[in-house]
């Protein structure tokens, strides 16, 4: 985080509406707004929309970054520095992650990111990538993932990495982590994301073949928790995130933590060496070609 916190990008915003905010029985935190008539507080950094009721402490963040939410270094940086934001605030104790984009919740990693740049690029790029997964797999606060749309790859880890994942009945839809497909290969904390998801056996099948579940298989599977009707989505995960809320907020992190920490740490213990990896991999005129000819196939809209 202190690295994207170097990188200078400037903060979100919420306003300053927030007069009084203090905990509360069961570690709830309740929040007086005298000076404003509302309790919400909205921002729109270029990519992300974040929009805080503090009445509820339910906070939205909407992707929108067109066409497909890509995740690039821009918008990578923006979701950790919005994530950490939120952490920090008092009055939020939840998180939904949404898009804005139609049919699309994100179509993961950013490809032009990992493709024809320099060393130094792909490191700073990784490092982001890290710094946004080790946000939110270790999120203090309640995520729940509202997917959408279609959500491979990268989009498929940020799900992955939230408590609970509600998608949209829609059976043109995929989600999974496809990155064989690319002729790349998930690093081992997408892999342990997974498999503390779905289990090691759904794991071993997916990786390999690089699968993109419809909906109601990723449900079969446990990669998402429920399917709703498309235009509800936004209302179940709020009605979702109130049942969550009635957790004792200590009781609940601490869970979390001591099923997460380990796999956190991981990567934690290892991350020069993984960027290392991911710079060396990535580099290679192997690498490249095959992902050189995966853009030509989305361009041509053959994938
Ligand atoms: C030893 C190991 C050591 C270290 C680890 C090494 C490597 C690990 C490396 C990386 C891990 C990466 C994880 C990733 O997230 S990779 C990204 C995977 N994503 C995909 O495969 C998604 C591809 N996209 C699609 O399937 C579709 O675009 C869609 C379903 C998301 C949307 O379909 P639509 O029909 O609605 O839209 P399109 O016309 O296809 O796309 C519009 C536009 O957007 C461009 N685009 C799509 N996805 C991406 C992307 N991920 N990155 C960049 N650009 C993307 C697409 O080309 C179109 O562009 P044009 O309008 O044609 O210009």
């Amino acid at each position: 985080m202190a690295a994207v916190l170097r990188r200078g990008i400037k903060f979100i915003s919420f306003g300053s509406s927030q007069v009084f905010s203090g905990g509360c029985k069961h570690g709830k935190t309740s929040t007086l707004s005298s000076f404003s008539s509302s309790n919400r507080n909205s921002s729109s950094s270029s990519k992300i929309k974040v929009d805080l009721d503090s009445s509820t402490g339910i906070a939205v963040m909407k992707f929108q970054n067109p066409p497909v939410n890509s995740m690039n270094l821009e918008f990578l940086t923006e979701f950790s520095i919005g994530l950490e934001k939120l952490e920090l605030d008092k009055s939020c104790r939840g998180v939904i992650l949404t898009s804005a984009q139609p049919k699309i919740f994100s179509a993961g990693l950013d490809i032009l990111d990992m493709y024809g740049k320099t060393p130094e690029h792909y490191e700073e790029f990784w490092r982001a990538v890290q710094d946004m997964w080790l946000k939110l797999y270790g999120y203090s606060k309640i995520t729940i993932a509202a997917i959408n749309g279609s959500s491979p790859a990268g989009g498929c880890l940020v799900s992955m990495a939230s408590d609970y994942r509600i998608m949209a009945d829609n059976p043109r839809y995929r989600i999974g982590l496809n990155e064989t497909q690319l002729g790349i290969v998930a690093p081992f904390w997408f892999k342990d994301t997974m498999v503390n998801t779905v289990g090691h056996r759904t794991t071993e099948l997916s990786l390999q073949f690089g699968l993109m579940y419809s909906p109601s298989d990723a449900l079969k599977i446990g990669l998402v928790d429920q399917l709703v009707p498309e235009e509800n989505i936004l209302s179940t995960a709020t009605e979702t995130m109130t049942k969550w809320l009635d957790i004792p907020d200590h009781a609940r992190e601490i869970s979390k933590s001591m099923l997460r920490k380990p796999t956190v740490d991981r990567l934690l213990a290892s991350r020069d060496a993984d960027i290392k990896n991911f710079v060396s991999f990535i580099a290679k005129d192997s690498i490249q070609k095959s992902l050189g000819l995966y853009l030509t196939m989305l361009k041509q809209r053959k994938v």
